[in-house]
């Protein structure tokens, strides 16, 4: 499986501009012929989170439209990120992911609110599950801050889940704490990891990219590390994830009747 994340810039509570950027990079991507693209999170809006009112997507409406349309034309599965949307009179930071006929194949709502950055003030918290399948391959999304709780990545991958694809703006002040904790969750869970960051600047924080896909063993095989935007990809030779599991069986090897 071919997967090519799209590593862009966000413009601060500029949609028109973020939409034109994210078509401009999916189109971009494509000339890698990925089986799957990855968008990182809020592309829609950025983290103007007191404007959200005005610039939030209405039930996601316009995002899946779009996504959809171009997984459909392009015949490409797309893990779409997070996008800013006004549902039931509040706001979420919600992922939507689409097969290669344009199918809304996941919907998942930011589960862990990061409260350094007032997201607890402003976005409803998600409950739901994230799990789908690219291609048949069962897989998992997660957003952002959610890569520091590994009791719920846990959860999520013991279905049998073989990617775990995070979504992210995560500030390159705490870059060496995002490659970590992917490189432990990418490990622990023996599968692969494939996160997408952005880069470029907000208000008050800057972004940096070094997106990552990184092995079942921890080894990263991709990286983003031009600090501009890029696309970034890697085949994943999805045996690896059967390797890892055989060798050191750890989702057998659990202890369900201590924890
Ligand atoms: O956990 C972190 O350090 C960054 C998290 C974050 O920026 C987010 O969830 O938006």
């Amino acid at each position: 499986m071919k997967v090519s994340i799209a590593q862009i810039d966000i413009a601060y509570g500029n949609v028109s501009k973020n939409y034109e950027r994210t078509a401009n990079a999916l189109q971009k991507a494509l000339a890698n012929h990925p089986d799957v693209i990855v968008l990182p999170e809020m592309w829609n809006t950025g983290y103007a989170l007191d404007k959200l009112d005005e610039l939030a997507d209405e039930n996601g409406e316009r995002t899946k439209n779009f996504l959809s349309a171009f997984a459909k034309k392009h015949d490409v599965n797309i893990v779409g990120g997070s996008c800013a949307v006004k549902r039931q009179g509040k706001f979420w930071n919600t992922a939507y992911d689409f097969d290669r006929k344009g199918q809304l194949i996941n919907e998942y709502d930011k589960v862990h609110l990061f409260g350094l950055m007032q997201e607890d003030r402003f976005i409803a918290q998600g409950n739901s599950e994230s799990s789908f399948e690219i291609d048949g391959i069962k897989s998992s999304c997660v957003i952002c801050y959610d890569i520091r709780f590994p009791e719920w990545e846990r959860k999520l991958m013991s279905s049998g889940a073989k990617i775990l694809f995070v979504s992210a703006q995560w500030p390159d002040v705490r870059i060496k704490q995002w490659e970590i904790l992917l490189r432990a969750r990418a490990i622990e869970n023996q599968s692969f990891v494939v996160a997408a960051n952005r880069v470029g600047d907000a208000p008050n924080d800057h972004f940096n990219g070094h997106s990552l896909i990184i092995d079942p063993f921890g080894e990263i095989i991709a990286n983003g590390c031009s600090g501009q935007e890029e696309i970034v990809s890697a085949i994943l030779d999805l045996s690896l994830v059967d390797k890892a599991r055989g060798n050191i069986p750890v989702f057998k090897d659990r202890r369900l009747d201590l924890y």
